[in-house]
């Protein structure tokens, strides 16, 4: 019996999206099918970057459709299409951002800037084109962590180039101005010198542009939820009570400006001994994913409290760019996937589909 286009559909709808439990053929992921006698080819295209779970991805995909009698050949090509979703209403998109993910946290200290910048290199280790902006005016640690200074150039007097770093574009306040100068700085002026840092920059065709916010949920961070065009928020929390009780201000800051909660992160969960590899949970288990089941929200993963999360950012080489295929960078992978995901469960940016309407009186 001949293969159908129908049948094959069928069969390879028992491969599962193993982070939404979809199959990818309702989804319809699964394009451009062709059948040719025993020899079958089809393309999976993926919303999200997940360059470590293609090869898995594909070998599901080649069982899935031998299992259907006759088939002798499979070929799959299996690709990431990241595309712009949608953001609070009344602001326009970023010139050369497809996504842009606030990682903010209650309070300062808790490891926003860690995970910003691991939570970025996972994305571009995982296909992805990432920036990374560090708009924390109180205490700018993309330069240390990422080995980068000196004034941004501009190559046309207006916009201002990042710098590479890693695999990252990189722009940071840090670059603009010395510590000392952005911690007197009034509101309105930090406000100005951020809103300069977001618009003013030339990213260069960014699935994602991952944002270190200024800690906390003041006047200066409302105002960046509420200008700077998000597709979501990563909320970043430590265990101890009072932190989480930091954090559901920072949640309900986003949630007041329509920015969606991506998910929670939980760092310095349990401490790792350095000298046996003893795993304690100083502060308490669970409750990080406590509070995300309370508020509705994604848990997106736990890291650990370790001397080398530490050491890696301080010395300028964070822990997935430092030890790529070390557990704490698969942490941060699986992190990075999730935020993905669900990014791409966004609904769609169609902002740029519609002609801009302007009523002009007649005189
Ligand atoms: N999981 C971790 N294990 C060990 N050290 C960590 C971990 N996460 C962060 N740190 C360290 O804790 C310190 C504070 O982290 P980080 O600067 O990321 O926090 P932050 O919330 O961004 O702080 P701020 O609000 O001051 O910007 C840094 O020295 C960092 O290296």
């Amino acid at each position: 019996m001949p293969i159908t286009e129908q049948a094959l559909l069928a069969a390879l709808a028992s491969v599962r999206d193993p982070h939404t439990g979809q199959d990818f053929v309702s989804t319809r992921a699964v394009r451009n099918v062709q059948v040719e006698g025993g020899d079958v080819a089809f393309d999976v295209e993926l919303g999200y970057p997940a360059k470590s779970l293609i090869p898995q991805l594909r070998s599901e995909f080649i069982a899935a459709a031998r299992a259907l009698p006759g088939v002798d050949n499979v070929s799959v090509n299996v690709t990431t299409r990241v595309i712009a979703h949608a953001v609070q209403r009344g602001i326009q998109l970023l010139p050369g951002v497809k996504n842009i993910i606030a990682v903010a946290s209650g309070k300062g200290g808790v490891g926003k800037s860690t995970t910003a910048v691991n939570l970025a290199l996972a994305l571009s280790a995982e296909g992805a084109r990432v920036g990374l902006l560090d708009a924390d005016i109180y205490g700018p640690s993309m330069p240390t962590m990422t080995r980068t200074s000196g004034k941004p150039e501009s190559l046309d007097g207006k916009l201002m180039e990042p710098k590479h770093a890693m695999g990252l574009q990189i722009n940071s306040i840090g670059f603009l101005v010395d510590d000392a100068q952005a911690m007197i700085w009034r509101g309105p002026m930090a406000s100005q010198a951020l809103e300069q840092l977001i618009m003013q920059t030339r990213w260069d065709d960014l699935d994602y542009l991952v944002v270190d916010m200024p800690p906390g949920t003041g006047d200066i961070q409302l105002t960046m939820a509420q200008k700077v065009p998000l597709t979501g928020a990563v909320i970043v929390t430590t265990p101890q009570d009072i932190a989480l009780i930091d954090a559901r201000k920072g949640i309900t800051m986003f949630q007041k400006v329509s920015v969606p909660i991506l998910g929670l992160v939980e760092n310095m969960a349990v401490h790792v001994c350095s000298n046996c590899g003893h795993a304690e949970h100083i502060f308490g288990a669970e409750g990080g994913k406590r509070m995300a089941a309370e508020l509705g929200m994604d848990y997106l993963g736990a890291l650990p409290l370790t001397l080398s999360i530490r050491e890696h950012a301080d010395s300028g080489q964070p822990t997935v760019a430092a030890e790529p295929e070390g557990d704490i960078a698969a942490l941060y992978r699986d992190i990075a996937r999730k935020v993905a995901v669900k990014v791409a469960q966004q609904s769609k940016d169609f902002s740029a589909k519609f002609p801009t309407i302007t009523i002009s009186k007649k005189t």
